[in-house]
């Protein structure tokens, strides 16, 4: 399946890669929230557009063909660089950093208002696409990595925007099938819940290698 790279990518051009990108990416994150949220005048938001088109311009000089897909690299770390959740070059994404313990993972994270459904709080796509992840690392966590082939979501309150927590973990493994659990909590306790199926994609199963993770 295309997307999926393996490269020689060292460990200091990875390292080069993000200072590079990833200062541009925070800044587009924040000017999402500005978009939401300033209220300076005509004036004041068509010379910020004059600054944004010279940026597009510069930066359309030299644009890679397709999406960034999943970088394996043979002597650094894996690059889902472009992914909606852990991309560190996508400014969609909040981004969540996910830590990986022996029986769980875990991410610390804040959502601004670019993520906002009903007043105050994150939408439910947002809840779902965050728990899509956490579930599908802990699935690759644990050895047995798959795409999502069912995910349900319980919204038991109004999760609010700004800090929470999201983790997930591995219930059971039937073969090439992943059953993983997860939630997002705020201070006050669980806003959502989640339950998916995690499946080892056929033309994965019969590979020589098979891939450590699916984004
Ligand atoms: C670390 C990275 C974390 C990444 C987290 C993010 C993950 C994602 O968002 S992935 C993107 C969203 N998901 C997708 O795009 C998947 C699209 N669907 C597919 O590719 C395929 O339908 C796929 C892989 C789910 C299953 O297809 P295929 O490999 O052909 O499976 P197939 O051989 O037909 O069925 C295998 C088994 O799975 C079951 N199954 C198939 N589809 C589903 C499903 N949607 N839900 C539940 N079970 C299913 C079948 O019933 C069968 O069960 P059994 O062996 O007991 O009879």
């Amino acid at each position: 399946m295309s997307g999926y790279q393996v490269d020689d990518a060292t460990v200091e051009e990875i390292e080069t890669e993000r200072a590079t990108y990833e200062p541009i990416t925070e800044a587009t994150r924040r000017l999402a929230d500005l978009c939401i949220r300033s209220q300076v005048d005509a004036a004041s938001t068509a010379r910020a557009l004059e600054h944004l088109q010279a940026a597009i311009d510069v930066l359309s000089q030299d644009v890679a063909e397709g999406p960034y897909g999943l970088r394996h690299s043979r002597q650094g770390p894996t690059r889902p660089w472009g992914n909606a959740v852990v991309g560190v070059r996508n400014p969609v994404a909040p981004p969540l950093k996910v830590v990986h313990e022996t029986d769980h993972v875990w991410s610390d994270f804040e959502l601004s208002s670019a993520y906002e459904g009903p007043p105050s709080l994150v939408h439910g796509g947002v809840s779902a696409l965050i728990l899509d992840q956490l579930l599908g690392e802990a699935a690759a966590a644990a050895g047995s990595p798959g795409m999502t082939g069912t995910l349900t979501v319980r919204y038991r309150r109004g999760t609010p925007l700004g800090a929470l927590r999201a983790e997930a973990r591995v219930e059971r493994t039937e073969g090439y099938k992943t059953f993983a659990v997860g939630q997002i909590c705020d201070a006050e306790g669980v806003c959502v819940e989640a339950e998916g199926v995690f499946i080892l994609p056929r033309w994965a199963r019969s590979e020589q290698e098979q891939p450590e993770r699916f984004e």
